[in-house]
């Protein structure tokens, strides 16, 4: 179990990044959705070790992470948003590099284990390419045979399917699902089906706060009652967006469909909807913009 208790981060120049998150993750597959600048990579560098936080704890079963940072990094795997550039070299070769800097010395055992990750990852045919020749899927799926190195109990992956087409997507799902079973593996992203189609728990983080947790299937029952939708003329958009909290906008056969936020019956010929995972992100979005009510006197 992973447990953060008030982290906080501020940066240098004074930009609050993380602003109380408290949260637990237990095993399996857990999603972090949030819009670009909501702070998911200040977070997954924080739980990582990477920064230090400004403030709180942060604890993965018997190990204080702040206190010993050692301790984490030999049980943690983690796939950075951005890699940098690979070496001209070839997978194996890399890996093999990377295996050893994990500290795994014998030569035996180093074969053993990259031959193993590399065909976990069905990287074996593609073994004596170079990683930087890879595709993008190819290069995501290298990404985690390295985070697999040691078998880590503590797995982050962060934004891993952006600019991967459906396929290589879905390879590198079925992938994450795997090894998901027993340890704890932490998904960071902004695309909703990455969550919806993955995990069984999730929280959208937003403005550096948690602003939602739980299991997508709850969360969308909770929502029933407060998504409406109508078809509008494309004209009268900006009408509606004065009257309503429009969560969001889809075109279809030249009408513009709208979904709107409302805790109680809008009228005006909207009709309640069973929204999706998409629509409880979004309207937890708007939510969180909501300005803070006035304190009662
Ligand atoms: N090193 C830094 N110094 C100052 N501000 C930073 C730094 N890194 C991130 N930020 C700011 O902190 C906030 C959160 O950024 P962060 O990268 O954690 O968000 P994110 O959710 O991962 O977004 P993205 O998906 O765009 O990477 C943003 O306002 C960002 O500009």
């Amino acid at each position: 179990m992973l447990e953060l208790n008030g982290v906080e981060h501020v940066y240098p120049n004074g930009t609050r990044a993380l602003n109380g998150v408290t949260i637990s993750i237990g095993k399996g597959m857990f999603g972090l959705l949030g819009p670009n600048g909501a702070g998911k990579s200040s977070l997954m560098r924080t739980i990582a070790t990477l920064q230090t936080p400004t403030a709180g704890s942060i604890r993965f079963g018997d190990i204080d992470v702040l206190a010993e940072p050692t301790r984490l990094r030999s049980t943690l795997g983690y796939l950075p948003q951005d890699f940098g550039v690979y070496p001209r070299v070839s997978a194996y070769d890399l890996l093999d590099h990377m295996v050893s800097l994990k500290g795994i010395a014998n030569k035996a055992d180093r074969k053993a284990t990259v031959e193993t990750l590399l065909n976990q990852t069905n990287l074996w045919t593609h073994r004596n390419k170079a990683v930087a020749g890879y595709s993008g899927g190819m290069r995501q799926r290298f990404g985690i045979a390295q985070a697999l190195i040691g078998n880590p109990q503590l797995i982050i992956v962060d934004e891993p399917t952006a600019g991967l087409d459906p396929e290589e997507r879905n390879r590198f799902y079925n992938l994450l699902v795997e090894i998901g079973q027993n340890v704890v593996v932490i998904l960071s992203t902004h695309i909703v089906e990455d969550v919806a189609d993955l995990c069984p728990s999730m929280a959208v983080l937003a403005a550096g706060r948690i602003q939602l947790e739980g299991a997508p299937a709850d969360l969308i029952r909770r929502s029933r009652g407060t998504i409406w939708a109508k078809t509008i003329e494309r004209d009268r958009l900006e009408e509606v967006k004065t009257g309503y909290e429009v969560i969001s906008t889809r075109l279809l056969s030249g009408s513009t469909i709208v979904h709107i936020l409302s805790e109680k019956d809008p009228g005006n010929g909207f009709t309640q909807v069973d929204g999706g995972l998409e629509d409880v992100y979004l309207s937890t979005l708007v939510r969180s913009r909501r300005p803070a009510a006035p304190l009662a006197a």
